[in-house]
Order: structure tokens, then sequence, then C-alpha cells
């Protein structure tokens, strides 16, 4: 379970001026629950999600982790940028197993496999970062974060840099691999189609400062069905049917005209 209380985020800038990113922010993720963040560019999305990743302190406020207070980057919780972070002199597999070594579980290297195969690459174990699409690079991402059995995994627009065909096999694959060991997620997109789709719960944030703005529930109804021995294609499917749904058309239509409105503010 992730517990923010009240966080505050204050910038200080280089020529001595502070910009405040984040004000009076409370939100619980529970244990397995998908939580999307949408908004206009600068309302806090990435300053959240390093927050979380421990990469920065809040100003004020606290923020548990489990029951404890937070103090920086730990293997409980897995990060996800959109640029694919994979060391380039070492293979698909070797950035995979790299993740075991850290997190301290060699033994279950046959999650890599798995893991790979979830993701459409076992036939790329021997290939190079350079040697692969963006797609399949941030398959790679993908897998190795979830190889090392993160608790959370904290995704900053994963998706964004790709082309919407890639998008929407990802967001499937992504659903199959949580269905293995069902992690929390926290889930930073642009997209409030992408955010509806994948969220059990959106937060829709507003900025000047960095505020939510309205949590909206996901419907169990709307939720795709997933599980990992569903085939991927099977779950794209499913995901291109709930898009078009009547009731996901309307939800997207209000919370893109409420960040639209707090835009234009
Ligand atoms: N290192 C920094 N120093 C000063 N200000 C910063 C810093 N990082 C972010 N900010 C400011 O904090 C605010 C929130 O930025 P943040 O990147 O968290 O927003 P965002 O919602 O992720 O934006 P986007 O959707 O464009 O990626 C913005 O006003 C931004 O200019």
């Amino acid at each position: 379970m992730i517990t923010l209380k009240n966080v505050g985020e204050v910038y200080r800038t280089q020529n001595g001026g502070e910009v405040e990113a984040l004000r009076d922010i409370s939100l619980d993720v529970a244990d397995g629950e998908i939580v999307c963040l949408v908004g206009p560019s600068g309302c806090g999305k990435s300053t959240l999600l390093r927050l979380l990743a421990g990469y920065l302190a809040p100003t004020s406020g606290s923020l548990e982790v489990d029951g404890a207070s937070l103090r920086g980057p730990g293997t409980d919780r897995g990060v996800v940028f959109q640029q694919p972070t994979l060391f380039p002199w070492y293979t698909v597999g070797q950035n995979i197993r790299l993740s075991y070594r850290y997190s301290g579980m060699a033994e279950k290297a046959d999650r890599a496999d798995e893991l790979l195969g979830l993701v459409g690459l076992s036939e790329a174990v021997d290939r190079y970062p350079h040697e692969l699409s963006g797609g399949m690079q941030q398959r790679v991402q993908i897998a190795r974060v979830l190889a090392a059995g993160p608790e959370h995994v904290l995704m900053d627009e994963p998706f964004g840099a790709l082309d919407p065909f890639t998008r929407e096999q990802l967001q499937a694959e992504l659903l199959r691999v949580w269905a293995t060991s069902f992690p929390s997620i926290v889930f930073v997109t642009h997209s409030v189609e992408e955010a509806l789709l994948l969220g059990h719960r959106v937060v829709v944030m507003a900025a000047g400062p960095g505020r939510v703005l309205e949590v909206v529930d996901v419907p169990e109804s709307l939720r795709v069905d997933v599980s990992s021995d569903v085939p991927r294609e099977t779950i794209q499917a499913r995901l291109r049917d709930l898009s078009t749904n009547p009731d996901v058309v309307t939800l997207r239509r209000q919370v893109s005209e409420l960040i639209s409105s707090v835009s234009r503010a």
C-alpha cells in the first residue's frame, strides 16, 4: 500500500525562485491496484512519480510505502521511463538477468524467460538493445523491471513515444505481465483513453500548483478481463472493444472536458 498525506513539493530554481509543483496531495494506492495519473502538462505527474520512486523528498506532508516512511529508492519499487534505459553492452537476456542480481533472486532466472515470452520477445534474448525497435526495447524494459518482482511499479509515460499499434500491443502485454504477480502500478499518461483502459482508478490533476481535481473510479464492469494465460491478441481485442464501449466513451469525454476546463483557466 502506498499512502500520500498532504504531500507538497516546491522546487528551487537556479535563479533563486521557487516552483510549487505539487500542493496537498493525498492519495492511497492499494496492493495490486492500477492507478493512472492524467492532467495537463506541468501538473506535477512526473514529480509525483519521482517522489514515489524516492528520487525526491517531499517538501511537506508524508509518504509511506507498506507502512514505512519512504526514504529513497528501493527494490520494492520498479521504475519504467518513457525512454528505455537498457545497458547497451548487454544482450536482452543479460539486461533482464541483471535485475535478479540486484534483487538477490538469481535462483528464479527462469522467470526472465517467462516474462520475455509474455512480452513476445523470446527470440530476441541474444540481441543487443540497438538491434531492437523502440517498442521492443520498451518491452524489454518492462520485463526487466517486472523480473525483479517489485511490489510497486511506477511508470512515467511508458508508451508515449510509440506508434498507436505498438502502444496497444504493449498495453495488452503490460496487463498480462501484471496478472502474473499483481504489483500495484502508478501509471502516468497523457492519454485519457489509455488511463481509462488500464486504470482501476484515474487521478485527474490540474496545474499551477499541481493538485488532484478528481479521482475517477473505473467500475469493474468497464475493466478488461485479464490473465497471463490469455493470448495477447485476445486482450488487445478486449481493449479495443472496451475503448468503444459507450460508458467508456462517456467517461472519456467527461475527463477530457474536465482537463480542458482547467487548462483554459
Ligand atoms: N527540476 C526542476 N526544477 C524546477 N522546476 C521543475 C523541475 N522539474 C519540474 N519542475 C516544474 O514543476 C512543475 C511540474 O512538472 P512535472 O514535470 O512534474 O509535470 P508533468 O505533469 O509531468 O508535465 P508533463 O506532462 O509536461 O511531463 C512544472 O511547473 C515544472 O516546470
